[in-house]
Parts: structure tokens; C-alpha cells; sequence
């Protein structure tokens, strides 16, 4: 299990994560939901050993590092100019001693032109090609930071399918999304990311409740506000 324990991250004197204790457990999908500037990515960054200088405690109870149990996507992918998409995932497999596999499979479904430069490709390729990259590896966990964002229908409809899938596997995945539906589809459970904290943790049976507290909450601030702009 990966387990967050009252984490505190601050830029400055900008408190973003104020004690957040957050659990992904194997075979399951564990939905992060927030505003714009919420703490999302900072949270994932953490986790993952990108971000320095944050306290409380993040781990995997198995007692292997994060970054060797764990793939992650992030919001925006990087690749090195001047290498293909072969080449990349050719890279990703051997940065951590991995043979290279075939990637035929898995780009029939994603139809990614493997042998132009991944700097050329477009946003939603790119994302593909990053998810790629996760998918011919075999790991524990996968920490998806908006994996839907930029996708074309079909990969969105795919991408759900490849994580139930994943997940009836045994995979645990925790991932961010903006598209409230997307998340309701496929999670088995949902946290709400606010004022630096988990404001509220939602099981599948409760989603209903989630979406109608957001409505709830938008209804009383802002559509209040456009009430008068309107
Ligand atoms: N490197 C940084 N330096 C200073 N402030 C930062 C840095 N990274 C993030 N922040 C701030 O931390 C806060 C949280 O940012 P973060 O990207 O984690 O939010 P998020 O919930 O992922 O947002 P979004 O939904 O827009 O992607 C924001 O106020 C942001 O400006």
C-alpha cells in the first residue's frame, strides 16, 4: 500500500499541503479531485520524490522506494528533443534494467507513429506515448496526473478499460481528473483535495453524494455570483 501520513509541503510562505494523509491500495483506483491550485500535483510530486523539502511521511508499506513500485504520468509529459517514440520507450524500459519489449501490441490501440520525434508530436500523442511508457512496464502502482486531459475519444474510452483492467489485476492507481465522470466511472473510491487537506473521502456507493455536494456548494458561491453578473 502506498500511504501518505499528515504530509506538509509549503513554497515560501505558500502552505499548499497543510496535512494531507492519503492511502492507494493495491487493486484499486483512488480518484483525487480539487480546485485549480489545490495541491493536486504538489501532492503527486511529493509522493513520487520530485519535490523536496515537504514533512510527514510517504511510503510504500511493502518497504520498496515509491519510484521503484510506482510508475507515474505527469500533467505534462517531457521528452528529449531529437528522440523518437521508439527511442523513448526504449529508454524508459532500460533506465531501470528492464529488457526492451515489443511494442506492437500496445500501439495497435494506441496507433502512436513510433518513428517520428516525440517533441513533434501533439499534446494528446504525447500523452499516449507517456502512457506507453507505463504500460509496457509492469508495476505496482500508477500515479496517472490528469491522464485524460488531451486525449481523443476513442483513447479516453480505451484508457477507462485499460484501468479497470489494470486494476481487477491487482494494480492500485491513484489519478487526478477535472472531468468529474471520468473519475465516477472507473474509481472505487474518491478524495477531495481542499484548503491544503482531505476535505472528504467519498466510497463508489457515495459518488451520487459527491457530485450533488459540488453542485451544492457551486450553487450557494458562484452561481449566486452570476446571479448578479447575469
Ligand atoms: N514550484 C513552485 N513554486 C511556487 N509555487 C508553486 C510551485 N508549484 C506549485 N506551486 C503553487 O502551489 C499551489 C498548488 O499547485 P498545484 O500545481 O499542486 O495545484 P493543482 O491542484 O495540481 O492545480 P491544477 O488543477 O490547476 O493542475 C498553487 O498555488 C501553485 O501556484
Amino acid at each position: 500500500m502506498l500511504e501518505v501520513l499528515n504530509l506538509h509541503k509549503a513554497f515560501g510562505a505558500h502552505e499548499v499541503l497543510r496535512g494531507v494523509d492519503l492511502t492507494l491500495r493495491p487493486g484499486t483506483i483512488h480518484g483525487l479531485v480539487g480546485a485549480n491550485g489545490a495541491g493536486k500535483t504538489t501532492l503527486i510530486t511529493c509522493l513520487y520524490g520530485l519535490e523536496k523539502g515537504f514533512r510527514g511521511t510517504v511510503r510504500d508499506t511493502a518497504g520498496v522506494p515509491v519510484r521503484q513500485s510506482t510508475g507515474l504520468l505527469p500533467y505534462e509529459p517531457y521528452f528529449y528533443p531529437r528522440l523518437t517514440g521508439r527511442e523513448y520507450l526504449e529508454f524508459c524500459l532500460q533506465a531501470r534494467g528492464r529488457p526492451v519489449v515489443d511494442f506492437t501490441g500496445w500501439n495497435q490501440l494506441l496507433e502512436l507513429p513510433l518513428d517520428q520525434y516525440a517533441d513533434e508530436y501533439s499534446a494528446g500523442m504525447r500523452k499516449k506515448l507517456a502512457l506507453l511508457a507505463l504500460l509496457v512496464q509492469d508495476f505496482d502502482y500508477l500515479i496517472l496526473d490528469e491522464p485524460f486531459n488531451g486525449l481523443d475519444l476513442e483513447a479516453n474510452l480505451l484508457l477507462k478499460a485499460v484501468l479497470k483492467r489494470l486494476r481487477d489485476r491487482g494494480t492500485g492507481i491513484l489519478m487526478t481528473s477535472h472531468l468529474l465522470g471520468a473519475l465516477t466511472e472507473t474509481a472505487d473510491e474518491i478524495s477531495v483535495l481542499m484548503a491544503g487537506r482531505i476535505q472528504r473521502h467519498y466510497a463508489a456507493a457515495e459518488f451520487g453524494t459527491l457530485e450533488q455536494d459540488l453542485l451544492d456548494s457551486l450553487h450557494r458561491e458562484k452561481l449566486g455570483l452570476l446571479d448578479a453578473l447575469l
